[in-house]
């Protein structure tokens, strides 16, 4: 949604139990709204809705600051530790038409943590489950989120080195989103700095995307 001196943009955070979905929401909301904690099982139970203020300093538009919103819709896990494929999908399905049936979805935000190797089965897995929910655009829309940088920099791995060294079902996942990724240490509580970084990323791919929203409604399987 666009008027003449703001912009909003909707995001969704999807992935695997205990990758750290709801600090990335948190991050890029600057907040702490959504619960994040280690847990062993699934803390993320329901779907729901974070809003960040007006960020200026990130957008402009014809010469003119732009202040940006953010909407952060973040989701039980796929898989879960209580809930059923089904449960979950259906409530995710339901939540993204209820807050984002009338304006559409920007960007999915697909939470992998850079510290653990992405095998098939779990790659396949999640790629469905995203094709379930999003519709045969997918690609399109979906933005890989690597959290646990910073575990993957103790390690000695600079991005690149990391990239080196990926699975090559990483590889695959990332050149099928066309390479729209972004590693993020979610550990430290981010600096406004580096959350403008995120955010001017993420408004990169939609921008790459020509600002189109994939356009959500309730349906049944
Ligand atoms: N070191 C490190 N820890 C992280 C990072 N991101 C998240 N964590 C930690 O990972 C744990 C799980 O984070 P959550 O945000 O609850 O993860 P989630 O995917 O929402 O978890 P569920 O709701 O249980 O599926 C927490 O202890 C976070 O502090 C990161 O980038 N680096």
């Amino acid at each position: 949604m666009t008027d003449s001196n703001e912009m909003t943009i909707n995001l969704v955070v999807l992935g695997r139990t205990q990758t750290g979905k709801s600090a990335v929401g948190n991050s890029l909301l600057g907040s702490a709204d959504f619960e994040s904690h280690l847990s062993p099982s699934s803390v993320t139970t329901r779907c729901s809705l974070g809003h960040s203020s007006r960020i200026l300093g990130i957008i402009r538009r014809n010469g003119c600051e732009l202040a940006l919103r953010v909407r952060v819709l973040d989701t039980p896990s796929y898989p879960h530790s209580a809930l059923s494929k089904e449960q979950v999908r259906d409530t995710v399905r339901s939540a993204l038409a209820h807050h984002f049936g009338e304006e559409g979805l920007h960007l999915a935000l697909l939470v992998l943590r850079a510290d653990l190797p992405l095998c098939p089965d779990e790659s396949d897995h999640v790629i469905q489950f995203i094709q379930e929910l999003l519709g045969p655009t997918w690609k399109n829309y979906t933005a890989v989120l690597l959290t646990h940088a910073d575990k993957a920099e103790e390690a000695g791995f600079s991005e690149e080195a990391y990239l080196h060294s990926a699975s090559s079902t990483l590889l695959s996942l990332l050149s099928s989103v066309q390479h729209k990724y972004i590693f993020l240490d979610n550990q430290k509580s981010i600096i406004k700095e580096e959350r403008a970084i995120v955010l001017r990323k993420l408004l990169n791919f939609i921008r790459q995307n020509n600002y189109q929203v994939l356009l959500l409604k309730h349906s049944k399987e």
